[in-house]
């Protein structure tokens, strides 16, 4: 098990150390547009499993929701504090 904050510490390693393998990284040089488009497609996964699948298979949905949202910050030069100022 992970924290927000240990993932996003952890994929900003693999942005820079760049090892092989990788699933970020290969995200990473896939671009924005890639990226965003995984998001949108695990937001409609979160919400399908929201109303259809229960709460621990939304939960599961929801971790990689959060997970390309990390990805997407990364890719556009967006730090944690950036968008905290907005909560
Ligand atoms: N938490 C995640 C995580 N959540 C989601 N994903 C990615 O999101 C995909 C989810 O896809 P789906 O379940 O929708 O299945 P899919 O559409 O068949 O998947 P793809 O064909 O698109 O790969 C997974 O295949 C992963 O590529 C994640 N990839 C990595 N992590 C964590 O990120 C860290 C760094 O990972 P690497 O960069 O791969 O080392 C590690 O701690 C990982 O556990």
């Amino acid at each position: 098990m992970k924290t927000f904050e240990e993932l996003w510490t952890e994929l900003n390693e693999k942005a820079q150390t760049r090892p092989e393998g990788s699933g970020t990284v290969q995200a990473l040089d896939a671009g924005v547009h890639t990226i965003g488009k995984k998001l949108v497609e695990e937001a409609a996964e979160s919400w399908m499993a929201a109303e259809h699948e229960g709460p621990e298979r939304a939960a599961e949905e929801i971790s990689q929701l959060l997970y390309h949202a990390q990805v997407l910050m990364i890719a556009s030069g967006i730090g944690l504090d950036d968008v905290y100022a907005h909560l």
